[in-house]
């Protein structure tokens, strides 16, 4: 096969997240083939009239001797990249419910590694997405309406209490899109030092002038007006950025720019935005496939609806209502 030919076909690659006690399974590839020398997640060629999860039990089974009952499997993101040499389809599934020992029956080198400490160079680039999906979080809790000055911080400190610290996994956004710039930088300040006494990050909310005066947050998360205006990513790596989107071009505009993840919604119909059409499940499925960087929803959803979300692909849950109490003012 010439160069030109290799690169218009599309390769669809089954690739498996496989979790074991908090720690993610991890080969590296051998030398002498396509990306050779770095680390990979377990998978392979999906064969004509193969389904992926087919493909994923068996290609699993052969290079680690682990079984994963198929219904285990839940998909966890899609990825088309463009190596040059070859054009991939990374079509990746998750499970935590792999059976048996790990080897590497292949001669491969494996091990079960924390997501925390997976790095972007040591393996393909495409695998970024996957790293991202792995390192954040299930919930994204939006604050709600609030006030400044103590009584918002004791606001914030009464939310935060009630939120669950681990599973699911969470980060904090702090939006007040209506407080003047001075009140939400004193009330940044104070919800850092309660989100960091708590173990939870905090994410800040508004244009890239909002995170210069707080550096220290662990990300930004821009609505679509603010993130339609940029070319490039406004903060450094290692800072989560995130954008609130409502349709494909808006994903797309945000992985163009470079963010980890955007929301998307809103998914049901919600009371704080009354007139706006929800895109339902099936729309919520399809624009998540298009995707190639994390999807949260948002809009009308509840920590009950995460399994639906996981089903369709989706991140996890972002929202106000089911963290945020009704303010009293
Ligand atoms: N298995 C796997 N493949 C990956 C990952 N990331 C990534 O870009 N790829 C690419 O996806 C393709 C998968 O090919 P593979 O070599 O593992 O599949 P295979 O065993 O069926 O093919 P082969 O027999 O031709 O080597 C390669 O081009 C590889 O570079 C990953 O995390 N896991």
């Amino acid at each position: 096969m010439g160069t030109a030919e290799h690169n218009t076909q599309e390769v669809h690659v089954a690739v498996g997240v496989i979790v074991r006690e908090g720690r993610v399974l991890i080969a590296r590839r051998p030398d002498h083939v396509h990306q050779g020398g770095l680390l990979e997640f377990p998978g392979g060629k999906v064969e004509s009239g193969e389904s992926v999860q087919a493909a994923l039990v068996r290609e699993i089974a052969e290079e680690t001797g682990l079984e994963i009952p198929r219904e285990a499997l839940r998909p966890l993101i899609g990825i088309r990249h463009d190596y040059g040499d070859k054009r991939v389809f990374l079509d990746v599934w998750r499970t935590e419910r792999a059976q048996g020992e790990a080897l590497g029956r292949e001669g491969q080198s494996i091990d079960w590694v924390s997501p925390e400490s997976l790095r972007d160079n040591d393996f393909p680039a495409a695998n970024r997405p996957i790293i991202r999906a792995l390192k954040l979080p299930s919930l994204l809790a939006i604050m709600g309406d609030s006030c400044s000055g103590d009584e918002g911080a004791q606001h914030f400190q009464r939310a935060l209490s009630g939120l669950p610290k681990q599973d699911p996994s969470v980060l904090v956004v702090l939006r007040a899109p209506n407080m003047t710039m001075h009140n939400y930088e004193c009330l940044a300040e104070k919800a850092m030092e309660l989100c960091d006494a708590a173990g939870v990050g905090l994410v800040l909310h508004g244009s890239a002038e909002v995170f210069d005066g707080n550096p220290d947050a662990v990300g930004l998360h821009m609505p679509w007006r603010e993130a339609e205006k940029l070319k490039a990513r406004p903060v450094p790596d290692g800072v989560w950025l995130g954008v609130s989107c409502h349709d494909a071009d808006e994903i797309e505009h945000a992985a163009a720019i470079g963010a980890d993840y955007v929301t998307l919604g809103p998914v049901k119909p919600t009371a704080t935005h009354p007139g706006t059409p929800s895109l339902g499940w099936a729309k919520f499925h399809d624009l998540v496939a298009r995707s190639t960087i994390p999807v949260f929803g948002l809009g009308g959803l509840d920590v009950a609806d995460l399994d639906a979300v996981w089903q369709a692909g989706g991140q996890g849950v972002a929202g106000i209502r089911y963290w945020w109490p009704e303010f009293a003012a």
